[in-house]
């Protein structure tokens, strides 16, 4: 049985619960000449979901006939490489971080046979083929440079739909191409809406006290929201265990209690246990754990970007006002490295450490 994030996805842009001025402005592009563009935003915000939804309204419910193919594409140095497409009639669909390196050869040999071909269905609403592009921002830079020539060669039979969390990777050229076009997290009451449309069309009542705690752990992140419900809904279909005077719900701050009262994914867990461990110790010992902690979480592939955020989240609940404007600092400080480096676990060790010389200091009067 599907999932409920899957189950109660909108399909058409008329469903989509928030942004009504996106799907306005959607819907008045559809009509017209549709442009390349590019949606970003955080991730669980609703991006792909607006996207299909846009393809619906391009092309009718024949897009969401869809087929994986499997292709086999020659690198430059004649390996054989064997990628899933995903397509219908009217569109196909890559995520380059699935042929690793050879992102350029795949993009290129993509485009470039869905240009050519003419558009097959001769009652088609329009006469140009559609190329997603998922977690466009991992494209490497000579895809990007291949990506941007094909764009500009075979604009009358093609249009490229990037979606990404972020505009800063994506070249200068490319974006100069495409309309952005930015999905913003929901808010916390657009969340519990939504939780509430999907608990009323499973029949299950859901306390409003707990859909806000649920909204609130997810930070804007609807897919987790909605999982997360689903969880907790499994565990306890009355929801007796969350109590209306949850800490979080009066408070808004999390304490070392909450961690495992509120359904969340392991790894989130184990990274707030970390963020405790350099709150609670502040030694080369304790700096060595966190840095073992920090391991066990990359080698799960928990992006370190992802691992950092949920620490400083935590952090930011547990320390002092004085403090927090110095963690938001750091935290973004090291963002900016871990972005530019490769070696993240070096990052991420060095803000443990300098979290933990702040914090010490803090707590013992000194200041910088
Ligand atoms: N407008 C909406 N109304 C109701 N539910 C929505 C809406 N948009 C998205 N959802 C729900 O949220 C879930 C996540 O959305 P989606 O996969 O589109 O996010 P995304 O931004 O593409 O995430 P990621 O960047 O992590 O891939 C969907 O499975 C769907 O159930």
């Amino acid at each position: 049985m599907a999932l409920w994030v899957d189950r109660y996805r909108p399909r058409s842009l008329g469903d989509l619960d928030y942004h009504p001025e996106l799907s306005d402005r959607l819907r008045a592009l559809a009509e017209g000449d549709f442009p390349h563009t590019l949606f970003y935003g955080p991730s669980g915000a609703g991006k792909k979901t607006r996207i299909m939804a846009t393809l619906r309204e391009l092309f009718g419910p024949g897009v969401e006939k869809i087929r994986i193919e499997q292709r086999t594409f020659l690198t430059p140095s004649k390996r054989k490489l064997d990628v899933n497409i995903v397509q219908s009639n009217y569109h196909i669909e890559i995520t380059p971080s699935d042929v690793g390196n050879y992102d350029r050869s795949v993009v290129q040999e993509v485009l470039k046979d869905i240009a050519q071909t003419q558009q097959v269905d001769l009652n088609a609403k329009k006469r140009f083929k559609v190329v997603i592009i998922n977690e466009a921002d991992g494209l490497s830079r000579d895809a990007q440079s291949a990506l941007r020539r094909t764009m500009e060669k075979f604009t009358s039979s093609l249009r490229v739909i990037l979606c990404a969390n972020s505009t800063s990777k994506i070249i200068g050229p490319i974006r100069s191409r495409c309309l952005l076009l930015r999905v913003g997290a929901p808010s916390e009451e657009q969340i519990c809406k939504v939780l509430q449309s999907v608990a009323k069309q499973e029949s299950v009542g859901v306390p409003d006290h707990v859909a806000t705690l649920v909204s609130r752990i997810s930070y804007g992140n609807l897919r987790r929201a909605i999982l997360s419900l689903e969880a907790l809904h499994t565990q306890d279909p009355s929801f007796k265990t969350i109590k209306p005077d949850h800490s979080l719900l009066s408070t808004g701050k999390q304490d070392s209690r909450d961690i495992d009262a509120v359904p969340r994914p392991d790894w989130e867990k184990y990274a707030a246990k970390a963020a405790e461990r350099i709150l609670s110790e502040q030694s080369p010992e304790s700096l060595l754990a966190v840095r073992g902690m920090f391991y066990e979480l990359l080698v799960h592939c928990i992006p370190a970007p992802l691992v950092l955020a949920t620490i400083t989240r935590r952090l930011l609940d547990r320390v002092d006002e004085d403090l927090k404007a110095d963690v938001a600092y750091w935290s973004a400080f090291y963002d900016h490295r871990l972005r530019q480096g490769s070696k993240h676990i070096f990052h991420l060790e060095a803000f443990a450490a300098k979290i933990m010389t702040i914090h010490k200091q803090h707590s013992l009067g000194f200041t910088e």
